[in-house]
């Protein structure tokens, strides 16, 4: 199909009237049901011996494996863990065990911060590639008044720069996974072995900005999942579905978290049951609907799907966006879209205080973005057999929001910055200082090879702040949005970065 058609045929809703007001130069406010009234605002509203040793760490890492451990020893036995696994049979032999080699990957969401990474990495091993998304994380941030710290090139030029490159097409479905028929013609012309689905609205914050939000969120994100799962059964029912939840999914339980599933022995009988969820915005929420939908699905019809509920991403160079400037990533830095440690980054590049919400105990997984991408692969090239529903936990560090300010305070002060750290109200409802062990072997049972925070990293990912931060907006960096203020009328740029 030229991509024109797919352009017209495919985007409907909340998305087509998204992409008409910025065809059309209208104000979306006066046209759009979750538009934001003030499209111009800044504010942002809207070896043995070795081996050994590993072992020995892990016998002494019983309180390492507590939130009361040192950062140091976490980190120690985290290694440790990962030293000690046996690689896995398939990744011994180098080969694939049950995947084909070379697959044909839809990935929806493929020109976002995530998916554009994953788009690459897979193109560049050979598989064939076709990126469904309409475009609409790029129109949050028309609405909002913001801006990826990195000046990223359309998605055609990206497209186009990559075939220039390295001589490999990416297939291109501009249109909304909401307007089934779009996604029909996409899954009829393109028959693809796995579907990745990154096409959802990723930022907790922006669920939890006002009403119309909320229902944005909850409505592009089931409703899409389960557009993916009806093509699924109805086009393509042999069709691996990729699916990224997240971490947030399980919330912060006073017990381990394990990988999807937890074993219950309740008045004297047992069973497997999903581990509990307790999403805590109406974004993790919507992740939590989709698990539930899927694993139903693939019980009921016999599809195949793996979750990865991923842990917080954080980097912005991969071997492929790395290859040109108009290849490159994007990578936020405001209070909605950025991540914890991307935002440290840019604040410690541009000499604004690190903005720890509350007492910043609050511990999550996290991930290097090159990891994101190999996760992917491996999920990938190594399928859920028909009927499985499989759930990985992706990501491969804990960290405390305190530790990351204290690494990113380091990297800072041997680049030659003064970094400062402050302690903000925090504007989400959780929990400040709380228990947290999450597992993550089964993708490095896989044969993941984790990319551990080290200074180098930090020392690349505050250098790329540096070279852009002429494109930072101070006004983009503290938190607007308040978990308890969250109300039914719609929020304008201005009440925003007031709350
Ligand atoms: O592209 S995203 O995930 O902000």
């Amino acid at each position: 199909m030229a991509q024109s058609t797919a352009i017209s045929a495919g985007i409907s809703g909340s998305a087509r009237f998204l992409l008409d007001c910025k065809a059309t130069g209208q104000s979306c406010a006066t046209n759009a049901r979750y538009a934001l009234p003030n499209l111009e605002s800044k504010s942002f509203l809207c070896g043995q011996n070795a081996g050994l040793r590993n072992k020995a760490i892990l016998r002494q890492g019983a309180n390492a494996r507590t939130h009361k451990a040192t950062l140091k020893e976490r980190r120690q036995v985290a290694r440790a863990t990962a030293a000690v696994k046996e690689p896995a049979v398939g990744e011994k032999a180098g080969v694939v065990e049950n995947g084909k080699d070379k697959e044909r990957v839809m990935i929806i969401g493929g020109d976002g911060y995530c998916g554009w990474a994953t788009a690459l990495h897979l193109s560049a091993r050979g598989h064939e590639v076709a990126i469904v998304d309409n475009l609409v994380r790029r129109t949050f941030d028309d609405q909002l008044g913001l801006q990826t710290l990195t000046p990223i090139s359309s998605v055609h030029t990206r497209v186009k720069k990559w075939k220039q490159i390295k001589n490999k097409d990416i297939k291109l479905f501009v249109g909304d996974v909401c307007e089934f028929d779009f996604l029909a013609d996409a899954f009829q012309q393109f028959e693809p072995d796995a579907v990745v689905h990154f096409g959802e609205q990723r930022s907790a914050p922006y669920s939890m900005i006002d009403r119309s939000r909320a229902v944005f969120t909850q409505h592009n994100n089931v409703i899409g999942t389960l557009n993916v799962m009806f093509a699924i059964k109805e086009f393509a029912p042999q069709c691996h579905l990729v699916k990224l939840g997240t971490m947030g999914e399980y919330g912060t339980p006073n017990i381990d978290i394990e990988e999807g599933f937890i074993e219950i022995t309740h008045n004297g009988r047992k069973d497997v049951l999903p581990f509990p969820k307790q999403g805590g915005s109406f974004y993790h929420l919507s992740k939590v609907h989709d698990s539930h939908n899927i694993a139903f699905a693939c019980k009921a019809w016999g599809i195949r799907a793996t979750d990865l509920n991923q842990g917080v991403v954080y980097g912005v160079k991969t071997e492929e966006t790395s290859l040109d400037e108009a290849l490159i990533n994007r990578l936020d830095y405001d209070g909605v879209f950025g991540t914890a440690l991307n935002r440290f980054c840019v604040q410690a590049a541009v000499g604004h205080p690190l903005t720890i919400y509350g007492k910043g105990g609050q511990t999550r997984g996290y991930l290097d973005i090159r990891d994101t991408v190999r996760c992917l692969e491996l999920a990938i090239t190594r399928p859920a057999k028909l009927g499985e529903f499989r759930v990985f936990n992706q990501f491969t560090e804990q960290f405390s929001v305190r530790d990351l300010a204290k690494l990113v305070t380091e990297a800072g002060r041997k680049l030659g910055l003064e970094v400062k750290s402050i302690n903000v109200e925090n504007p989400r409802v959780e929990a400040e200082e709380h228990y947290y062990n999450a597992k993550h072997s089964k993708l490095i049972d896989m044969g993941l090879e984790p990319h551990y925070l080290n200074d180098s990293l930090l020392d690349s990912l505050v250098n790329v702040a540096i070279q852009y931060k002429d494109r930072v907006d101070y006004e983009q960096i503290m938190p607007g949005v308040s978990w308890k203020k969250i109300g039914a009328k719609p929020r304008t740029g201005v009440a925003l970065a007031k709350s």
